[in-house]
């Protein structure tokens, strides 16, 4: 019996039901870059739809902080979704209030809305009770399909599920079941590539992944945070020097655990945050005060792919560098290759996570070749580490 329960257990004919996706997808001009989140959705809105439930799909988009900001809004998303399910998607432009209510009030079976950005309210990120009141009114029933998001204790993935009848979409099952195949016991040795620019947030579960994996690489602009710790001067990098105590904590962690901690010894340096911008390849201890690292170098390269030879078990979260501006994706997309040849040669298990790792790993054309690509990054994480995700407990005790 699946712990919790799933749309094989609830009655959806008519009722209004709220379906928690992530659409926190990676976007360029205006347009979705990669639509791997919405398209691993698709089963449950597909499935509601066709038995006739009236959906509502919330989400949040980026970080905006507890208020409206349009730059944040979720407006441009309906169109590609709707591509993607081959149904219209109304946009709603509040998760609240009377024209939600009126909205959801006026659907039929088969419909789907697309609420606004849930993080346009303070009470999102508070899980606050009176705000969670606030979006149940627009609903029967709630369906958490966001396993991406279920490491955040917010009203929508969290806090909706105390007040209405909760349950999970297939895409949760899917990823649980997933991730439970390839790394309910990993073989060793398992190596963890973490990088990426979410470095406040994901910071502290490092502490606790050393105690799991024989060796963390880390990348990107979490590894200019470390190297920072360690006394280098990373210049104008993205850099939280705030966290140089946190970042020597996992240092010493990790020293006790017996994990190998890797970080870069090269970088790809520049002066600007743009493709094609001028750039060198200098050694960690020596980038110009003027410049930032925007991918690791090809020393660095190296030694990540020694790594990867010597596992048995690889966990991918967050690029190397800024993939998405040519050419700081080649440490990436060599690292990218280089797994994915070692999965099919046989002898390596291979799964990354993460809303722009799966971006990443789509760019470098390898997606197809990894074990699994969960589109979850965090939330990956924290489950590797084996914490309860409060979004995932909370339908187990539903
Ligand atoms: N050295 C770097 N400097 C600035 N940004 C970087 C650097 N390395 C990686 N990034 C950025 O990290 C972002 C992805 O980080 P993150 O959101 O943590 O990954 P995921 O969504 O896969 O969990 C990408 O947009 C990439 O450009
Ligand atoms: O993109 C997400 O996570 P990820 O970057 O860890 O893959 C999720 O949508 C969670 O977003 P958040 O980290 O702003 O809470």
């Amino acid at each position: 019996m699946a712990a919790f329960r799933t749309l094989d257990d609830a009655d959806v004919k008519g009722k209004r039901v709220l379906v928690r996706v992530d659409l926190n997808v990676p976007m360029q001009d205006g347009k979705v870059s990669d639509a791997t989140r919405i398209e691993r959705v698709r089963p449950t809105i597909t499935e509601l739809a066709d038995k006739g439930a009236r959906i509502i799909l919330l989400a949040h988009f980026g970080r905006p902080k507890g208020a409206p900001d349009q730059q944040y809004s979720l407006k441009p998303i309906a169109e590609t979704a709707a591509g993607i399910f081959g149904r219209p998607v109304a946009f709603v432009d509040d998760c609240i209030g009377d024209t939600a209510e009126a909205s959801a009030n006026a659907i039929e079976g088969g419909d789907i809305l697309l609420f606004e950005n849930t993080r346009f309210h303070k009470g999102e990120e508070q899980n606050d009770p009176e705000f969670a009141k606030a979006l149940a009114k627009s609903g029967d029933i709630f369906v958490n399909d966001a396993f991406s998001a279920a490491h955040r204790a917010h009203t929508s993935t969290e806090g909706l599920a105390h007040l209405l009848p909760a349950y999970a979409g297939r895409t949760m099952q899917a990823e649980l079941d997933a991730l439970e195949k390839g790394l309910g016991s990993p073989e060793k040795p398992v190596v963890a590539i973490v990088g990426g620019a979410k470095v406040s947030t994901k910071i502290d579960l490092l502490q606790n992944l050393v105690t799991r994996v024989d060796a963390l690489v880390i990348g990107g602009g979490m590894a200019n945070t470390f190297l920072a710790a360690q006394g280098v001067d990373v210049a104008k990098s993205l850099c939280e020097h705030d966290l140089a105590d946190t970042a020597k904590t996992i240092l010493a962690a990790a020293e006790k655990a017996g994990c190998a901690i890797v970080l870069p010894t090269d970088a790809v340096v520049a002066r600007e945050f743009k493709a094609n911008a001028a750039n060198e390849v200098v050694p960690v201890d020596s980038v110009p005060a003027d410049a930032m690292i925007l991918d690791v170098g090809p020393d660095t390269v190296k030694a990540v792919n020694q790594w990867i030879d010597k596992a048995k078990t690889l966990v991918w979260n967050g690029p190397l560098g800024a993939f998405e501006i040519a050419p700081f994706d080649k440490a990436t997309v060599a690292a990218a290759h280089h797994a994915a040849e070692r999965t099919k040669a046989g002898g390596l298990v291979s799964i990354a996570g993460g809303g722009d790792t799966v971006s990443a790993l789509n760019h470098a054309g390898v997606e197809e070749a990894f074990t699994y690509v969960s589109t979850a990054g965090g939330a990956f994480l924290e489950w590797m580490e084996g914490k309860d995700l409060p979004g995932v407990l909370v339908l187990k005790q539903a």
